[in-house]
């Protein structure tokens, strides 16, 4: 085998699911968090891809087992500091391990309210939205944070428009003032590299800079009259690189989840398009793909 080369040897371990409760003692409330993560370990490994030699291996078990240990004995959230955490655990606690990539979601369990009184211990999984986290943690180098939303399933009824664009003889789309606009926002947000671990702790905004993105892409979406998802994910972008200083880049990707008028007229001349336009056909596919990355300008 003296002819190849071993370009990428990396391993970890996939699809570790947590869940933590952390208990006030004093008020009886319960706080609850659940994740699913990703540890990659990168170093002087090859070795047992190259000649089958397993002494470099710390087995994926092993490292399923740490990502409980160290919840256990750690602050699980914000889920950007777990994951700084845990790079540093294996990058310090193994020498040969060079660097560590984790991956984390965060899945919802919002507290139930009743009469206006919060729950202490009940919560509900109100939609499939989830807070993710991709951070790589180098024993000689930055860490590098990236922060995000998936999955954020969002409709408006009105308010979205889409005209002006090319015309010629591949064109059956009708333009429109007044259009639904649906789409599941994935949304992620580069944090400027972090020289150390203990700059990953210092940093207190990571959970409002969650909070920042969550509010600006739904407030954006809801007040704006989108010429389209181009236009309106831009705004979005730089209004959340305006709020959050600590962060150098915004990634959005939007599907056009299109919903199309049903022409009824063959019906007793019903009027359902345009203006009169009421029930409509939701797509599976084929939907648009809108991609857009703002960075500040250096
Ligand atoms: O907001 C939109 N952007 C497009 O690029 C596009 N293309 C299309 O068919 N509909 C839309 N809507």
């Amino acid at each position: 085998m003296d002819q190849f080369n071993l370009e990428l040897a990396r391993y970890g371990k996939h699809t570790v699911r947590v869940y933590k409760v952390m208990r006030n003692a004093e008020t009886g409330v319960q706080d609850v968090c659940e994740m699913t993560l990703n540890v990659m370990l990168e170093g002087e490994i090859e070795a047992s891809w190259t000649h089958a030699d397993n002494t470099p291996i710390v087995a994926t078990d092993s490292i399923k087992n740490t990502v409980y240990i160290l919840a256990k004995e750690h602050a699980v959230t914000p889920p950007e500091y777990f994951a700084a955490l845990i790079g540093k655990h294996f990058n310090t606690t193994y020498p040969h391990i060079h660097a560590t990539s984790v991956s984390i979601t965060v899945h919802r369990w919002t507290r139930m309210v009743f009469d206006g009184v919060p729950h202490p211990h009940s919560f509900i999984r109100d939609g499939e939205e989830t807070r993710t986290v991709e951070a790589r943690i180098e024993e000689n180098g930055p860490t590098t944070i990236t922060s995000g939303i998936k999955g954020m399933l969002v409709l408006k009824s009105t308010g979205s428009q889409f005209h002006g664009y090319v015309k010629d003889e591949y064109t059956t789309l009708p333009e429109t003032w007044d259009r639904v606009l649906s789409t599941s926002v994935d949304c992620t947000w580069e944090w400027a590299p972090f020289p150390t671990f203990e700059a990953v702790e210092a940093n207190k905004d990571f959970d409002s800079a969650w909070e920042s993105a969550r509010r600006i892409t739904m407030k954006t979406f809801a007040d704006e009259d989108s010429a389209s998802v181009q236009d309106t994910t831009y705004k979005m972008a730089c209004s959340i690189l305006a709020a959050v200083p600590g962060v150098d880049g915004v990634r959005y990707e939007l599907p056009n989840k299109h919903y199309f008028e049903i022409n009824l007229s063959w019906h007793k001349g019903i009027k359902n398009t345009g203006k009169d336009a009421e029930v409509y056909a939701p797509q599976w596919g084929p939907s648009g793909t809108i991609q857009c990355y703002a960075t500040r300008k250096r």
